[in-house]
């Protein structure tokens, strides 16, 4: 017998769109919403989708398949517009592509645990995305003729199914607010045939901001003197506030619930003036020049302040600097100079200023009038931009003496388009919960924010040489204005922005916001001990040092990333271009947010992590570490047998420690940690496992084994009652899942606990995933009479699957053995978002058990649970074990925390 736990045997070798400016901009991003579905009655002002019947045609297996609707007879709108004074704001949907094909595994899940599609609806979900876009009203042709490209007119579904030219527009009406939805009616009936059912501009604008403010984490955000910081808003605690929309003109609602708003005032000093008057004074051609000129501006050439009037002195007694703005542009009064004597720099400085000022004061004055302390501030004129905000927030800040606090949207222009959309009566919005939102930032968001347009970059050869071109304009990037640290705002005084960065980053970069999925089947996972108070990160990387080690690691764990990547589709000439377009497009994420931390949001480590499998999905790397899992797996499956003989002539107790000591020792086979990698070169699979087991030594960094055996085997021979039902959150795949986690799981399955193995719903670095764990049980259970009947019990054994020779008839009854997915592709995991299959299997868990770094330790280190749980993994990290444990790379963790 070989003895895997004490002597070495050889194993296998491993081998290792915006479209206005000047030149036509589209930004874009994407939500997505469920569409409509089966159950739909007609609406008075949009046909619905009638989808009885529905089959899709051709392959099931293709990427984006057509879908026939053999009963429908109405063209869909799946269009709203919010027509301002300055901009056409455009939200309409998409259908998601459907990318997870359903498995025997699912069914019998699904099946198991009731779960239907869509659990909180009674209408199939097609899913799909919101898109934004927006144009300059003044070009108003561009807008009709994108949506006609995109037939949008006609509804993106239909226009899947039946020839163009068999449409006819003639019944539909499309949902439009804003007083452009009055004034071009007739233009959009002529050119597109289509009818503008107008919506109200307060009413879409309070519906689209409590819609972002409920539904969105981390919508709002503060920016004082420079500084982001997102703000959680409590949805039970939204109202009332005041909402502040920054168009053309100026708009102040107050907004005391769904639907329940008061125009309260407003002011005729907004963006439209802003622009105006900055084009008429410095012959500026477009919007974002006008704003990249103030970021090289003066505005004491302009503006006169205290110390003008004061003799440079400050005016203490009333508490204001001698570098307080007395009258905006009062300077240009008194000296004998001409329009072109002043730097057009500082005249754009000087008119931002002013009309930022003194939007915050009004805004302020109305918080005032009726007892309000927060300030939502949305619109256009924003644009993300530091200087604009920081102005605001200070004036808010200086005249509420920091009572009232200022605050922004991400999506701050689309909320009467968004409000628009809503106001269809099956909009897909209303329930949508935050849980079901997935944000993303795809390749194009260092450089132009969410999905690029443009032309369609359809095909991934297009969105290579995206790819290769924006590189170059990427490093003509620079970052946002930083402020000079205010010395004299405390009596009201305000210092020009520093003079670096002359180019203004593309309008949707600079707005943070992705790509957001809606995922309607995420769910909130039911045993966390406090879901709101639940954060999964545990480092803290607002923490800069934090942050730029974190983003040093992942680059330069690239090159060898791409290797494997590249090899993983053969090697070819085309995998080689992917692979260098997506080194590109995530060391591209990578440098953004070095110089940019908050530029998506509020990011954790788990986020990052992420964001690099989606990076290397949208190359079309869809499994990187395949053929490694494979060889791997294999590896340990050979050995499993002699495994599980050794551990069946322990005693209970030595049986105990030596799997969970096992699960640690596995734990060790991990390709995203740069040291693991490191030693994967010194031996075969089997000789690290065996010398990983030989390093381990008690008491382990945490060490609550005693705990979690009294639990288990009880104190002085009286037996506790097994676990009801175990979920084991397994990690990686070859030894870590076959080695560790499925004798941990096969021990449990003895005693009497359900156990449910739950895995990522798609590849991430090594880890095994749901697809993956059925064919490995099986291959386990050939030898193993637990494994087998367990898995039998669970479903997961079907026909072809295994082939053991004919058990004896009488065996009992096994607990069963089952395999859901936990809803993402990361290495690590936000319980806030795991698919409904692990919340149904979570109802009747007692047990939770968290393996690896990514999902015990980075994430869910301090998550507290309902029932009991127990988080085991190796820390492959020097500096994460000093920091956080003030340990060692290699040391290990075993966290028992009974219920709580
Ligand atoms: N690319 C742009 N072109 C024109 N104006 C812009 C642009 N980007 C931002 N703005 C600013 O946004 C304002 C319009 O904001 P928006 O919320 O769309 O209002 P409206 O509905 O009145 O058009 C403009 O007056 C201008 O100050
Ligand atoms: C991505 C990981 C969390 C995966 O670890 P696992 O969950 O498989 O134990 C880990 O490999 C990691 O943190 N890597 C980066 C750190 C490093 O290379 O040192
Ligand atoms: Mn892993």
């Amino acid at each position: 017998m070989a003895d895997l736990i004490k002597n070495p045997v050889d194993g296998i070798k491993p081998e290792i769109e915006d479209r206005t400016s000047t030149k036509t901009e589209e930004r874009e991003t994407e939500m997505a919403p469920p569409a409509a579905g089966s159950s739909i009655h007609r609406s008075g002002s949009r046909p619905q989708l009638d989808l009885s019947g529905a089959a899709i045609q051709g392959n099931f297996e293709e990427r984006d398949p057509t879908i026939l609707l053999p009963n429908q007879s109405d063209d869909i709108s799946h269009l709203a517009l919010d027509i301002g004074g300055s901009l056409i704001k455009l939200v309409y949907f998409s259908r998601h592509e459907n990318k997870s094909a359903e498995d025997k595994r699912k069914r019998s899940m699904k099946q198991r645990f009731g779960i239907s599609n869509g659990n909180r609806r009674s209408y199939p979900i097609l899913g799909g995305r919101l898109h934004f876009v927006k144009f300059e009203t003044a070009k108003i042709n561009e807008c009709l003729d994108f949506i006609k490209s995109k037939q949008l007119h006609c509804g993106g579904m239909v226009a899947r199914c039946w020839p163009t030219d068999a449409l006819s527009n003639e019944n539909v009406v499309v949902k439009a607010t804003g007083g452009g939805a009055y004034k071009f009616t007739d233009l959009f009936k002529d050119r597109l045939g289509v009818s503008l059912d107008k919506e109200d501009e307060m009413d879409c604008l309070v519906a689209g901001a409590n819609f972002l403010l409920k539904a969105i984490r981390h919508e709002a955000f503060t920016h004082m003197e420079g500084q982001k910081e997102f703000v959680q808003i409590d949805q039970n605690d939204l109202f009332p506030y005041l909402l502040v929309n920054i168009g053309s003109g100026v708009s102040m609602i107050k907004v005391d619930g769904d639907g329940k708003f008061e125009r309260v005032s407003g002011t005729n000093v907004g963006g439209g003036t802003y622009w105006g008057l900055g084009k008429l004074l410095t012959q500026c051609k477009s919007f974002d020049e006008l704003l990249e000129l103030s970021q090289r501006g003066d505005n004491r050439t302009i503006d006169m302040l205290v110390g003008d009037i004061y003799g440079g002195m400050d005016y203490s007694k009333i508490g204001l600097s001698a570098s307080t703005i007395a009258s905006s542009f009062g300077k240009t009064i008194s000296e004998n100079k001409e329009l072109e004597d002043y730097r057009p720099e500082d005249i754009s400085l000087s008119l931002l200023r002013m009309i930022s000022y003194n939007i915050g004061q009004i805004a302020y004055l109305n918080a005032l009038r009726f007892g309000l302390k927060r300030i939502f501030f949305g619109g256009f004129f924003i644009r993300g931009h530091a200087y604009t905000m920081d102005t605001i927030s200070f004036a808010v800040q200086f005249w509420s003496k920091g009572d009232a606090k200022a605050m922004f949207l991400r999506h701050e222009g689309f909320l009467g388009a968004l409000g628009a959309f809503m106001s269809y009566e099956k909009h897909g919005l209303d329930d949508v919960m935050v849980h079901q939102l997935v944000e993303r930032f795809p390749m194009g968001a260092p450089y132009v924010g969410g999905k690029i347009h443009g032309p369609p970059l359809g095909d991934l050869n297009e969105k290579i040489s995206w790819m290769e071109k924006f590189v170059q304009k990427g490093t003509e990037i620079i970052a946002p204005v930083p402020m000079i640290p205010p010395g004299t705002t405390g009596l009201g005084g305000f210092e020009v922005p520093l003079s670096r960065g002359d180019t203004l980053r593309s309008d949707a970069s600079s707005l943070n916001v992705g790509v957001l999925h809606l995922v309607p089947t995420l769910d909130v996972f039911p045993l966390l001990a406090d879901s709101k108070m639940y954060e999964p990160n545990t480092i803290d990387l607002s923490d800069h040092g934090e942050l730029e080690y974190w983003l040093t690691v992942l680059s330069e764990h690239l090159p060898d990333l791409v290797d494997k990547a590249v090899a993983s589709e053969g090697g070819t000439d085309d995998a080689k271009r992917r692979g260098d377009a997506f080194s590109r497009a995530f060391s591209a994420h990578l440098a953004r947010l070095m110089e940019e931390p908050a530029a998506y949001g509020k990011l954790g480590l788990a986020n990052l992590l992420e964001l690099r499998e989606e990076c290397l999905r949208e190359f079309q790397f869809n499994d990187a570490y395949r053929s490694i899992k494979q060889r791997e797996n294999e590896a340990s499956l050979a050995v499993l047998p002699d495994l599980l003989m050794e551990l069946d002539s322990m005693s209970e107790e030595d049986k105990l420690f030596t799997l969970i000591e096992g699960v640690l020792a596995a734990n060790i086979f991990d390709w995203g940690s740069r040291a693991c990698v490191d030693l994967y070169h010194k031996g075969t699979i089997i000789e690290i496992y065996r010398m990983s087991r030989k390093k381990m030594q008690r008491p382990w960094r945490v060490d609550d084994f005693d705990m979690f055996k009294e639990r288990m085997l009880g104190l002085s021979g009286k037996k506790p009652p097994p676990h009801k039902r175990a979920l084991l959150f397994v990690d990686n795949s070859g030894a870590d899942v076959v080695l560790g986690m499925l004798p941990l799981a096969r021990e449990l399955l003895r005693r009497g606990t359900e156990v449910v193995l739950v895995a990522n719903s798609l590849p991430a670095l090594n880890d095994v995933t749901a697809m993956e764990l059925p064919d490995i049980v099986a291959e386990a259970a050939k030898n193993c009479d637990i494994l087998r009947r367990a898995a039998e019990a669970g479903g997961l054994l079907v026909d072809a699957m295994i082939n053991v020779q004919e058990s004896s008839k009488e065996e009992l009854p096994s607990v069963p053995l089952m395999v859901v997915e936990n809803g993402c592709g990361s290495p690590c995991i936000d319980l806030r978002q795991v698919s409904s299959e692990v919340a149904a299997a979570a109802k009747d868990a007692d047990l939770v058990i968290l393996e690896g770094m990514g999902r015990a330790i980075h994430t869910n280190f301090n998550a507290k649970f309902k029932c009991d749980a127990l988080k085991l993994a190796m820390v492959k990290n020097q500096r994460l074990a000093e920091k956080l444990l003030k340990g060692n790379i290699y040391d290990c963790v075993c966290r028992f925390e009974p219920a709580s």
